[in-house]
Order: structure tokens, then C-alpha cells, then sequence
């Protein structure tokens, strides 16, 4: 059924999908056992990634479909049967790149921008309007060569930064180590020059979403990994209302176009204070939870009206099998509230993105943990 919606409208002569655990978790749905899959899993842990990564320059990889296909591939091949949704190989920052700022990726040291905005008056050095055909052409070719390659094993995510995180890198201009001073003074000291800026990014992520879908991506995934840097007054200013207009856009613009919406993830780090108000006007099918928040409480505060993803703190690969085995079967327990049911509405991942230093066998561990224990029929204590 999804298949001849995507077919039909795309031209693309997709293969049939044979692992729609996801979706139906997105929908809300019960489901036999929780989805997995975790966020960065075609990272930096991975050897097969860091191969390719000797020889390639990061946004290369981006850049080249082939070999975006190959990397999100990679962790689908390594745990064959584990993992139940693939997420393009791609980074937040091609957004900011399309905008026509510099982004480099020296190896280890995290994304750079040698050139990052100072002052308001730095805006007039972007590119507007973008053109995202043009600009970020090469993602959709890249989706829709890897949706192919995936011979319909499992969905393929597309994904986002949000208008605020991206403005935090922008002005920023590196990541989280030095904290977000700059970017911090300008909504203080120039709110009408970042909402002006929040909202040119707002269209580019619009026309961004929509164009994945068209090429192929079943689900799409917004991340807003610096909402913990803003108050949760700032967030209602900065964040919140532009994350609202990517979900409603996107959905519309896809009905516009004829094609079905597809499940929206929304992972706004940091923002568990927002998780009410989210569910109830974000216009996002699943809300993605860091290891802050307990499920039962943020089940508690979004009803029955979203699909929550998460939630286990990604240290947790760290702690070695018995303390993975111990940490799923809790994570199970509250979000199956105890009871024999399957899960409902529940997609598991971590809390945040995999770590450069997880062993692959602890990554396989814990997803295996999930199969297990999100079972229906099984009680979890
Ligand atoms: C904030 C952010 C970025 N990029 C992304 C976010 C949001 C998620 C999050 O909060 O972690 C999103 C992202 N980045 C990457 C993906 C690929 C898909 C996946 O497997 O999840 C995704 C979804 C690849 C990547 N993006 C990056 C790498 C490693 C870079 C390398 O190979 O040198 C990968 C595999 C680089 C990157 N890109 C970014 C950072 C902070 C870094 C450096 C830190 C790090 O390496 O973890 C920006």
C-alpha cells in the first residue's frame, strides 16, 4: 500500500517494502514488538565508515550519491534483520552550505565554519531566495539511489536541522564546546534579525522535507539538538513556532503535490518542558525524547495524540552487556507501562546519537535487547 502511493507519484519504480514496523509505530499503532534504530548508527563507531572516511572528505561523501548510499547501507548489512528504518547519510549543515556559507569537517575536531555570521548585517551575504533543486539536488539523488539499494528491507528516514539549531551553528560557527554565546546574543540582541534569518531557513528546511519525501524518504525526522541551550520562554520565541510551520508546510505541501504525508519525527534535545505543548500544536506524528525525561511521565504529558521515540542515554553502550540487558528492560517497562501488551506508539532509540567509541558488538547488543524485550506477551520488570 505504501509502495503504490510512492510509486505512482514519484515515477520511481520503488521495491516493495517488506518491514513496515515504523510506520506503524509512527501512526500510534500497537505494534508486536518496539522499531529500532539509532541516531548517527552510520557513523564514526562503525570501521567500515571510517574506511571510506580515509579516503573521502566528509561533505564528498555527502555529495556523492553512491557513496552516501553505501554508508547508510552500512549499518542495515552489519546488523542484518536489527535494525527496522535506515536514515540517509547526510549532516544538518548542508542546509547552511545551500545558504552559501563555508562548512568544513576537519576529522575530529567536529564541523567549523570559518566564515560565520558576526552581525545582522552578515544576512546579506546569504543566498535568498535558495533554490533547493539546484542547491541540495544531490541529497534527493542520493535518497532516492539508497531507497532503491534498500530493496525495501526497512523505511529510509530523511531528516533536517531546525531553523534554531542551524542559526546556532551559523552564527556560532563550530559546535557545542565553546557553548552558543554569539548565536545567543543575537536573539537578545537582534530578535528581528533572527527571526528573519529563522524564518529563511524556515522555507529551505519546508522545500527540503517535501523534496525528500518526493525522492523517496518514508519518514522525516527535524532535529533540533541545541533547544536545551534556550529557555523555555526563548523556545516559545525562537524555535517553537518555526518547527510548527515546517510541520504544517511540509504536510500541505506534499497534499498539494498529490502525495501522502509521511510520518514526521520531531527531536527537539533539551525541550521536555515542551513536550505538552508539542503534542498538541507541533503538527509532528512522533516526538523524539533525550534520556532526561522518564517515558511514563512523558506519556503522561502527551496523551494519546503522538508516538514518542527514544529514549536510552547513549553512555549506557558504554556500561558493558549486563548493564545494556538491565537498561532496555527498564527503558521497556516504562514505556510499555508493565503491562504484556505490545508497545503502542513507541519507536526505541537512543536518547541522542551513537558515540565514536561504541564497540559494534555493544551496538548489536542493545538492539537485539530491544527485540527481546519490547516483545509482546512478555511481561517486563
Ligand atoms: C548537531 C548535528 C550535526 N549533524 C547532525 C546533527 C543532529 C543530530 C545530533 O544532535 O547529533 C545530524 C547527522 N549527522 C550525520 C547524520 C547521518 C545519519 C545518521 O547515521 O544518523 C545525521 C542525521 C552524519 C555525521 N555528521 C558528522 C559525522 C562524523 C564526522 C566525520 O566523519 O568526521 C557523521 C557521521 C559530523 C558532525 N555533524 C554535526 C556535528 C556536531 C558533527 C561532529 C560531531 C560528531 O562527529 O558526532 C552537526
Amino acid at each position: 500500500m505504501v509502495e503504490a502511493t510512492a510509486q505512482s507519484l514519484t515515477g520511481n519504480d520503488f521495491p516493495p517494502l517488506k518491514n513496515d514496523l515504523i510506520l506503524r509505530a509512527a501512526r500510534g499503532e500497537r505494534t508486536e514488538r518496539a522499531p529500532v534504530w539509532v541516531m548517527r548508527q552510520a557513523g564514526r563507531y562503525l570501521p567500515e565508515f571510517r574506511k571510506v572516511r580515509e579516503k573521502h572528505a566528509f561533505f564528498d561523501i555527502c555529495q556523492t550519491p553512491a557513496l552516501a548510499t553505501e554508508i547508510t547501507l552500512q549499518p542495515i548489512r552489519r546488523y542484518a534483520g536489527l535494525l527496522d528504518a535506515a536514515i540517509i547519510f547526510s549532516d544538518i549543515l548542508v542546509i547552511p552550505q545551500a545558504m552559501g556559507m563555508i562548512v568544513e569537517m576537519p576529522e575530529g575536531k567536529g564541523p567549523t565554519f570559518p566564515h560565520p555570521l558576526a552581525d545582522p548585517e552578515d544576512l546579506s551575504r546569504l543566498k535568498h531566495p535558495v533554490n533547493v533543486d539546484q542547491e541540495l539536488g544531490y541529497v534527493f539523488d542520493a535518497i532516492t539511489m539508497t531507497r532503491k539499494e534498500l530493496k525495501g528491507e526497512v523505511p529510509l528516514i530523511g531528516f533536517c536541522g531546525s531553523p534554531w539549531t542551524l542559526m546556532a551553528y551559523m552564527i556560532q560557527g563550530g559546535g557545542s564546546r565553546g557553548g552558543f554565546h554569539s548565536a545567543k546574543r543575537w536573539i537578545f540582541q537582534y530578535p528581528t534579525a533572527s527571526k528573519e534569518l529563522l524564518s529563511r531557513i524556515t522555507t529551505i528546511c519546508v522545500d527540503f522535507l517535501i523534496g525528500q519525501v518526493r525522492a523517496g524518504a518514508q519518514l522525516v525526522q527535524v532535529f533540533d539538538s541545541w533547544a536545551s541551550e534556550l529557555s523555555p520562554h526563548d523556545f516559545q520565541e525562537f524555535s517553537l513556532p518555526y518547527l510548527c510551520i515546517i510541520a504544517h508546510r511540509v504536510k500541505s505541501g506534499l497534499s498539494e503535490v498529490g502525495m501522502e504525508p509521511v510520518p514526521m519525527i520531531l527531536f527537539a534535545k533539551g525541550a521536555n518542558y515542551a513536550l505538552e505543548e508539542l503534542a498538541i500544536t507541533g503538527g509532528y506524528d512522533v516526538l523524539g525524547l533525550d534520556w532526561c525525561i522518564d517515558p511514563l511521565v512523558a506519556r503522561h504529558l502527551v496523551g494519546d495524540s503522538v508516538a514518542l521515540q527514544g529514549n536510552i542515554d547513549p553512555d549506557i553502550l558504554y556500561g558493558g552487556k549486563e548493564a545494556i540487558q538491565r537498561e532496555v528492560k527498564r527503558m521497556c517497562a516504562s514505556f510499555r507501562s508493565n503491562t504484556t501488551d505490545g508497545p503502542k506508539g513507541w519507536i526505541a532509540n537512543l536518547g541522542h546519537g551513537i558515540t565514536p567509541g561504541v564497540s559494534t558488538e555493544d551496538m548489536g547488543h542493545f538492539l537485539s535487547c530491544v527485540h527481546k524485550y519490547s516483545r509482546q506477551g512478555d511481561e517486563v520488570v
